[in-house]
This record gives C-alpha cells, sequence and structure tokens, in this order.
C-alpha cells in the first residue's frame, strides 16, 4: 500500500549497468530460505568469503543481525514476518542496483513473500536457493538452543514446530545440507553461480 503521494521517480545518470561493468561482474540476489537450523547464516558466510575472495562485491542480510536494526519493531506472526520480507526486498532490490551480489538469510517461510520479491527483481536476479535439511536434523543441530525452548513451549510460533514453512516449489537452487559437508554444499553454489554466467 502506497500511502504517500506527489513523489516522481528521480533517474540518475550512472546506471546499474554502468556499476555492474566498474566492478567487472552482474550483481544479483542470493536468497538462501530454510528452516532455522538449516544451514543459512553459515552457507551465506562461506559463499561470500569465495566470493569475496574471486574479487566479487558482496554483502550478507541475515535475518538476525537486521532483526537488531531495520527490522526490530517487527516480531514473528504472519504479517510481522510478511513486513520482515517486503523490506528485505526492498533492500536487497537497491543493494542489486548498486552493483553488490547480496546474500541473504532469512526462514522466509512463506511462498508468496517469496515470489513477492521475486517479482521486484528482474530476470536473472533472483536466485532462490532452498538450504533443505531435515526438522530432525535441524533438531539435532540446534545451534541456538531455540527448538529445545519452543518444544519446552517457551517460544511460541515456531517455524517447523508450531508454524509453518512452505517449501520452494520451483527454486534456483537446493542445498541439502543434511546430506553433504559444508564445503560441498559452498561448491555447489559457486558452480551453480558459475554455469549460469554471474561471476563474469
Ligand atoms: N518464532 C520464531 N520462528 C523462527 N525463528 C525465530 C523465532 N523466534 C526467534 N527466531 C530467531 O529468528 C531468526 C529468524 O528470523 P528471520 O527474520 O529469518 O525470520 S522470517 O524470515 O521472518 O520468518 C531465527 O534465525 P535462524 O536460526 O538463523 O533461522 C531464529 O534465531
Ligand atoms: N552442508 C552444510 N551447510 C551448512 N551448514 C551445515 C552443513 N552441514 C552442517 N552444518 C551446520 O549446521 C548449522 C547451521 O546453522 P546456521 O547456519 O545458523 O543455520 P540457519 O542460519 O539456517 O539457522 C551450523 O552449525 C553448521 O556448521
Amino acid at each position: 500500500m502506497m500511502k504517500a503521494t506527489n513523489i516522481v521517480w528521480q533517474n540518475s545518470i550512472v546506471t546499474k549497468e554502468d556499476r555492474q561493468a566498474l566492478n567487472g561482474h552482474k550483481s544479483a540476489v542470493l536468497w538462501f530460505t530454510g528452516l532455522s537450523g538449516a544451514g543459512k547464516s553459515t552457507l551465506s558466510v562461506e559463499v561470500e568469503k569465495e566470493l569475496h575472495q574471486r574479487g566479487i562485491r558482496t554483502y550478507i542480510l541475515d535475518g538476525d543481525n537486521i532483526r537488531h536494526g531495520l527490522n526490530k519493531n517487527l516480531g514473528f506472526s504472519a504479517e510481522d514476518r510478511k513486513e520482515n520480507i517486503r523490506r528485505i526486498g526492498e533492500v536487497s532490490k537497491l543493494m542489486v542496483d548498486a552493483g553488490i551480489v547480496t546474500l541473504t538469510a532469512f526462514i522466509s517461510p512463506y511462498r508468496e513473500d517469496r515470489n513477492m520479491v521475486r517479482q521486484l527483481h528482474g530476470e536473472k536476479e533472483f536466485v532462490e536457493i532452498y538450504v533443505k535439511c531435515s526438522l530432525e536434523e535441524c533438531e539435532r543441530r540446534d545451534p541456538k538452543g531455540l527448538y529445545k525452548k519452543a518444544r519446552a513451549g517457551e517460544i511460541k510460533g515456531f517455524t517447523g514446530i508450531d508454524d509453518p514453512y512452505e517449501a520452494p516449489e520451483n527454486p534456483e537452487l537446493i542445498v541439502e545440507t543434511d546430506k553433504q559437508t559444508l564445503k560441498q554444499s559452498v561448491q555447489q553454489v559457486i558452480t551453480y553461480l558459475e554455469k549460469n554466467g554471474y561471476l563474469n
């Protein structure tokens, strides 16, 4: 919903394509989605490291971090998660316009919300990466002890326990972190980017 009226789009002289040419690579958002503990943060950090070493300009937007600042007024109701993802969609669009390969690590549990972000971005600029991991394995990892709290009823509406996660139907990539090592998962993402022309 647009509240403001009498606003006019201001164009710049330097374009996204100019910034990409200066950087020597395309820009896009690598949208990691999956359950808590599936490996979104770990994977995004390692993929960023690899890209950075190759001279690619990158930035990570991570759910936990963004919820400390920009989105600190949002909780975990369906409405707040939607607004969380909408804002990150808009921020990632700005970052892609700035010429940066942007990695996002949000559960982003609703298909509709992820598709809304996809629509915001241009062709080939939104790479949905389903970080797939069974609930059992996520719960076994429980890196922050949150599943334990959710099972004990100390956290209500926890994704996978008493809140939904809608798996992507047609993601660009599925990384099965309960079937391969972190190194293999990183390589899988890098290979996809190479094969699809993102790194040149
Ligand atoms: N109720 C509930 N459900 C899911 N997750 C919860 C909840 N409460 C707190 N947390 C912690 O918040 C992190 C998820 O934030 P996100 O912004 O990625 O969530 S969402 O995309 O808006 O659904 C998530 O981080 P990750 O474990 O990295 O996914 C949790 O640490
Ligand atoms: N193939 C893999 N890819 C990513 N993480 C993995 C993999 N195998 C095991 N892990 C482990 O799973 C955990 C994932 O935690 P985290 O990255 O915080 O998940 P999320 O950000 O999805 O909540 C980490 O402890 C990580 O070391």
